[in-house]
């Protein structure tokens, strides 16, 4: 039986300076979202800033989408697991053999292990894009064949653009997370993403956490705008 997560915002902490980030981040509760650091804020400000979030009692997403060889990702996935993070990903794309490495990594954390999901199909990829590519699928038939992988090799979840959940929920079963950016509110701009969806739409089709960056972190009112994201899951 799955159980549902009633936290279902994970705020995207895209900034430049650290400063901005936390006094954003101090405005908010760990009751009411989560956070995500990815890639820029990672590379300026590292695992220091991530265990401040973990402090101030946020569940914290390290967004740094491993790719590389079984052994790398394996250790880095470790690295991740010991700095406390609650999930954690890589790309499914890596394959079978490093994504089973890496769920195996975790085991020697037993009930602390972060979630481990992997990334599909980017959200600000559309078919011409894959196609591009030399991937002769559509988007959604290409998340559906990575994220079966995923669950093959052991991983707790994917990645994917809200367009794909219903499928994936009915194909991959209730219990398989699905993480899906490209979250846009009625109204608010796409930006780069391709495949995207309201949040009250994604959590109707089966999305159980929903990436939310600069439609609340640019945002006049951030905390509002949680605000009405969340009571519009409700
Ligand atoms: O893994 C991710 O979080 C991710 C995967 C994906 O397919 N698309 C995607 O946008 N993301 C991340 O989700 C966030 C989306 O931010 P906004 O577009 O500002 O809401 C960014 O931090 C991206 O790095």
């Amino acid at each position: 039986m799955s159980v549902e997560d009633s936290k279902k915002v994970l705020i995207a902490l895209d900034y430049d300076d650290q400063q901005t980030a936390l006094t954003f981040v101090k405005q908010l509760s760990p009751e009411t979202c989560r956070l995500k650091v990815g890639k820029e804020m990672f590379t300026y400000f590292g695992p220091s800033f991530v265990k401040e979030l973990i402090d101030l009692g946020f569940d914290v997403f390290l967004d740094l989408k491993f790719h590389d060889i079984p052994n790398t990702v394996a250790k880095a996935v470790t690295a991740a697991a010991k700095m406390g993070v609650w999930m954690v990903n890589v790309h499914a794309s890596g394959g079978v053999e490093m994504m089973t490495k890496a769920k195996q990594a975790l085991e020697q954390f037993g009930d602390d292990a972060p979630l481990l999901i992997a990334v599909t199909v980017l959200t600000s990829m559309d078919a011409a894009e894959l196609t591009r590519l030399g991937v002769d699928k559509t988007p959604e038939e290409q998340v559906i064949y990575l994220a079966k992988l995923a669950k093959e090799s052991g991983l707790d979840g994917v990645v994917c653009s809200a367009q794909e959940a219903k499928k994936l929920k009915a194909e991959l079963g209730a219990d398989f997370k699905l993480v899906t950016p490209g979250i846009r509110p009625a109204g608010s701009d796409a930006g780069d993403q391709k495949r995207i969806m309201t949040p009250k739409q994604a959590v109707e089709d089966g999305s159980d956490y929903l990436v939310v960056g600069r439609p609340i972190t640019q945002s006049a009112d951030p905390v509002a705008t949680l605000k009405e994201i969340n009571d519009s899951l409700k």
